[in-house]
């Protein structure tokens, strides 16, 4: 790579926009790729508002070469239909750096991208679209990214910017870390209710119930995780503003597919494969996954 890395962004949306956002203001705008032609991108953060102007590119035949980065920010129900925009931006060259939630981010989006190499990450912030299709970002951006050599284009292209980058050792334990506060936010769904449900006895209960099963699973696959994370987990809920949602209740607010597979099967799909029973899981799943699928 000679100069500047090239820069491009699938999915703008929560998450997409506002890493766009932040890119832009430091003079990096990445290529806007997406599904709709929104004519511009606008985030609202604590201190004010930044446009990126448009319009969002919906067609990947305009694209004329690889790029050297590109930050992945579709739902992982999403990738199969971004092929074509991952397929003309990615060569054995480029590093993707997937925005998403989970622990399979690789194994989602390596048989789309020529060869390229997928760096995941975690997205520990919150943001979400508001109806005229401008994000509300609601806390300071923060990722963590494996301690890996190609992780320094990531940092590089995010540094001066308001988001705040972090490299771990232990990647492994924090993506598990953040899938179990994910899995738990699943009953956001369930209940149709904002994280205030948190502040029920009831539902605390489940919620550490459940978070000790997924917990076990975690340890099986090797994250490193003291028990205290779960009560520090329905901490952070219960801490939270009554009001605040999770990007699966704003799919199921809005009808569209719920990533209940990456967030809450992927825990009974390893527990089945390691012999660890998951009752807990056995019951939600299956309510997600017909809530998001049907039929009927
Ligand atoms: N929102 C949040 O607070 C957080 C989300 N995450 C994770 O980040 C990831 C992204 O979530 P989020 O930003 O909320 O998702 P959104 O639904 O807000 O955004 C998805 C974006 O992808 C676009 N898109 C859909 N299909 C395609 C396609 N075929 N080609 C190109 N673009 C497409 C959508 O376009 P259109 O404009 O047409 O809808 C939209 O702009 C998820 O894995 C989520 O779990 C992680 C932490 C926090
Ligand atoms: C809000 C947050 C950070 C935790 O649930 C999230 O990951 C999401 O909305 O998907």
């Amino acid at each position: 790579m000679s100069g500047l890395p090239t820069i491009a962004l699938i999915g703008p949306g929560a998450i997409g926009t506002t890493v766009a956002a932040l890119l832009h203001e430091v003079d990096r705008t990445p290529m806007l790729c997406g599904r709709t032609a929104h004519p511009q991108l606008v985030l609202h953060h604590d201190e004010g508002k930044i446009i990126v102007p448009g319009p969002v590119l919906n067609n990947p035949s305009i694209v004329r070469h690889p790029m050297d980065l590109v930050f992945v920010a579709v739902k992982t129900t999403q990738v199969a239909d971004s092929a074509g925009w991952l397929a003309a931006l990615c060569d054995e060259n480029t590093v993707i750096c997937a925005l998403q939630n989970g622990v399979e981010q690789k194994t989602l989006l390596e048989p789309f991208v020529n060869g390229a190499t997928v760096l995941p990450s975690v997205v520990w912030f919150p943001a979400q679209r508001e109806s005229d299709t401008s994000v509300r970002l609601r806390a300071k951006p923060r990722l963590t990214l494996p301690d890996v050599p190609l992780a320094q284009l990531v940092t590089d292209a995010l540094s001066g910017t308001r988001c705040t980058v972090e490299l771990s050792s232990d990647f492994v334990s924090l993506a598990w870390r953040k899938l179990l506060q994910n899995a738990v936010a699943g009953l956001m769904v369930l209940t149709n209710r904002h994280a205030g449900i948190f502040s029920r006895e009831d539902i605390t209960q489940l919620a550490l119930a459940y978070l000790h099963e997924c917990m076990i699973v975690a340890h099986a696959q090797g994250a490193v995780l003291q028990d205290s994370v779960l009560q520090e987990i329905v901490n952070g809920f219960q801490c939270a503003p009554a009001d605040l949602g999770t990007s699966i209740l704003a799919d199921r607010k809005a009808n569209r597919p719920l990533e209940w597979d990456i967030r809450n099967g992927v825990i009974q799909r390893y527990g089945h494969s390691k012999g660890i029973p998951t009752p807990i899981s056995d019951i939600l799943v299956p309510l997600l996954a017909a809530g998001s699928e049907g039929p009927g």
